[in-house]
């Protein structure tokens, strides 16, 4: 798939160079306060300031010598701008990205159309308001968000999506929504704006991906507050040192103890954490999920159940009307004409089916006293009333089941067995009925979506059950529901049954994610805990949500909890990694204290490094090089495998809780070598 938005490797230069200078500014105790961890490294730094420059004047040597005591403050230095280095360049990366989607936000000249005469006028789209309606055709930039309000047109939205294949968006139903920057490639419709100036999808992307109302999410500042408990301990570790030392009559340098202190904090998980969280949701929008915040991505991880529309989610979408069935009795012709006049004003993609397949001139159908009927997910049904005090009535069997019986009709049996062929096959019947009595049904077809299956299989596999919700009767939903493999489904569910359905999960402890298109989704989509609404779907759909899939592909959600499990995934492992990686730096450093003193500690000096200030050296600068070394791991993620939760945190620990606690030993001697080699 080709994106829009720009593909940057890992570290293109000039995002290279932006994060080295954005490093230096971080250094300000005022930015690094909210990181505990690293701004207790920059105390000790400072501490080690002082320490180097009172060697470097005072001609005292009880603190060692000054390009001993330098060595560490460089080194600590480096390790505030390593971690620094690391949250900018996942902050470049975002930037970068927001910069290739202001280019599609270009001024575009705007057909505005008066709606008191009719008139047409250009106008720049920055002076369009919201309400307005303008007018598109074949090669025009669509100038801001709205929803068509007439018409139907294919439209290029490879400028925000960077899928090159047109999509179709007409009036009526739910996929009438049209994003500004996107370019109609024919047909010609009429648009009614339905965002502010400066508050258009776009807009309010832009201001996300620059990370300024990024926020740091509660499971992050949980394990912020975690982390900064650690390094508490530690401080008192340390200070307990050192009635320890005067007791063994080894005198302690304020370098050890500083570098015994940075040592044993988490560093290398304080100078990642905020880098991990960026990365997350930039590989969501690298997805093309636009997320509102990174709550929801973490969220995304761990869930427990999906719900799925039928049409247009599992299938394709465009039900289409494949045959007419008059019941017993009733004239074909007639019929035909029926569902002809029932479907006259019908807007949605089953209605204009009706009319395509029945073929009739509708021209003379329709007079002034014709009332219509629209559709609603609500009474599923659809209809007009004649001047003549002819009553046509399509929709789903129970609906207009109840018509009938309210007007005292029986329900022919034979229609009833209709019904229920259409249905175990698949297929969506719509009954019609006028005046309560029944005149036949209308097939309508729709295609369950390619490869579906195994994408769900794949949810199943990282333990997500997926429920598809439908309007559409119980043996319909069976059958779909049967070949798309879903765990489980409802049938004949209004708007507010998904809604409680979702409620009924989250009062079980679960976590529910809905994706859906529709208005009449967003009261479900507000209320489940990672709501993706589709980018075709209409504006109310997508504010309710907190993500909005740019693809419109329900099955992307697949990605999006991969992304999250991954981010939740290396959130995890880096902390373990972080803290195993610390006891090796504890052995280096400890037994060079009190070497001297204490020569039983020789034991503990598993290392055999050369000397004590070549141990805590050596352990610096490896506490230092972790950072960077990881930053690939923090921004790519760690490799998400569907094989279960406890393989994969067995899989986890061995690698990098056991690996965390080797890795330094080998480290660190190696440095200390080198160092040898080289003083
Ligand atoms: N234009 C229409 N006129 C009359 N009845 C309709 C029309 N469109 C659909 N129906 C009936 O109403 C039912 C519910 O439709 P609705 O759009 O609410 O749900 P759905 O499309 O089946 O499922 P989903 O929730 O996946 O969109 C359909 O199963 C069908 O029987
Ligand atoms: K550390
Ligand atoms: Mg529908």
């Amino acid at each position: 798939m080709s994106k829009a938005i720009a593909t940057t490797r890992l570290f293109e230069p000039h995002l290279v160079r932006a994060a080295f200078r954005q490093s230096f500014v971080k250094l300000n105790p005022r930015i690094l306060f909210r990181n505990p961890v690293m701004f207790t490294v920059e105390a000790g730094t400072a501490v080690m300031l002082f320490v180097t420059l009172y060697t470097a004047f005072s001609g005292h040597t009880d603190q060692g010598s000054f390009g001993y005591n330098l060595a560490v403050f460089i080194i600590l230095l480096f390790t505030l701008l390593f971690a620094n280095f690391a949250e900018a360049i996942a902050e470049a990366r975002g930037k970068a990205q927001a910069d290739s989607l202001r280019k599609t936000r270009e001024e575009t000249p705007a057909r505005w159309i008066d709606t008191f005469s009719g008139e047409l006028k250009t106008i720049p789209s920055s002076q369009l308001n919201k309400g307005d309606v303008f007018l598109c055709e074949t090669g025009d930039v669509i100038p801001m968000d709205g929803e068509i309000i007439e018409g139907i047109a294919t439209i290029d939205e490879s400028a925000i999506t960077g899928e090159s294949a047109p999509v179709i968006r007409e009036s009526g139903g739910d996929k009438s929504s049209v994003t500004g920057g996107t370019k109609v490639l024919s047909d010609r419709i009429k648009v009614k704006v339905t965002t502010a100036p400066g508050e258009s999808f776009l807009d309010k992307m832009i201001a996300l991906v620059e990370g300024a109302s990024r926020q740091k999410t509660p499971n992050e500042i949980a394990l912020t507050i975690l982390l900064a408990g650690f390094t508490l301990v530690f401080v008192l570790v340390c200070v307990t040192l050192k009635p320890f030392g005067d007791y063994a009559n080894t005198p302690i340098t304020i370098a050890a103890f500083v570098a015994l202190f940075v040592c044993l904090i988490p560093t290398t998980i304080g100078g990642l954490l905020s880098a991990i969280g960026i990365a997350g949701m930039d590989r969501a929008l690298r997805a093309n999920v636009v997320t509102k915040s990174g709550k929801a991505v973490e969220t995304a991880g761990d869930l427990d159940t999906l719900l799925l529309d039928k049409t247009g989610t599992i299938t394709i979408g465009n039900r289409k009307a494949t045959h007419f069935y008059p019941a017993m009795g009733i004239d074909k012709a007639l019929f035909v004409e029926a569902c002809v006049l029932a479907s006259l004003a019908d807007e949605t993609p089953e209605g204009k089916s009706i009319l395509e397949l029945a073929n009739l001139d509708t021209g003379s159908m329709a007079t002034r006293e014709t009332r219509f009927v629209a559709f609603s997910a609500e009474t599923r049904c659809s209809g007009v009333d004649l001047a003549s005090g002819r009553s046509i009535r399509k929709g789903a069997f129970d609906a207009i089941k109840t018509i009938t019986e309210r007007a005292g009709h029986a329900f022919p049996q034979e229609t009833a067995t209709e019904v229920k062929t259409i249905a175990s096959n698949g297929g969506t019947p719509l009954v019609v009925c006028e005046n309560g009595k029944i005149l036949g049904v209308i097939e309508l077809q729709d295609i369950i979506k390619p490869g579906i299956q195994e994408r769900f299989q794949r949810l199943r596999k990282m333990g997500v059950k997926t429920v598809m919700v439908t309007g559409d009767n119980p043996l319909t939903a069976r059958f779909i529901a049967e070949k798309a493999g879903v765990d489980d489904f409802i049938a004949e569910a209004r708007p507010e049954d998904k809604m409680n359905y979702i409620r009924q999960e989250q009062q079980s402890g679960k976590l529910v994610a809905m994706m859906g298109d529709g208005t009449n989704d967003a009261p479900a989509l507000a209320q489940a805990d990672v709501g993706i609404a589709m980018n075709s779907g209409t504006q109310a759909a997508k504010e309710a949500g907190n993500m909005v899939d740019l693809d419109n592909d329900p099955t992307k959600l697949i990605e999006i909890v991969e992304i999250g499990k991954q981010l939740l995934m290396t959130r995890g492992t880096l902390t373990t990694f972080s803290i195993a990686n610390d006891i090796a730096k504890y052995f280096a450093i400890v037994p060079a204290l009190f070497i001297t003193a204490i020569p039983a500690l020789k034991s503990l000096n598993i290392m055999q490094l050369k000397s004590p200030q070549s141990a805590i050296l050596s352990a610096v600068i490896f506490n230092a090089l972790i950072i960077p070394a990881l930053i690939p791991l923090a921004l790519r993620g760690v490799a998400y495998k569907p094989i279960g939760a406890s393989a994969l945190l067995r899989r986890n620990l061995l690698i990098y809780g056991l690996g965390g606690v080797l890795l330094p030993f080998a480290c660190i001697k190696l440095i200390d070598i080198l160092l040898g080699l080289f003083l």
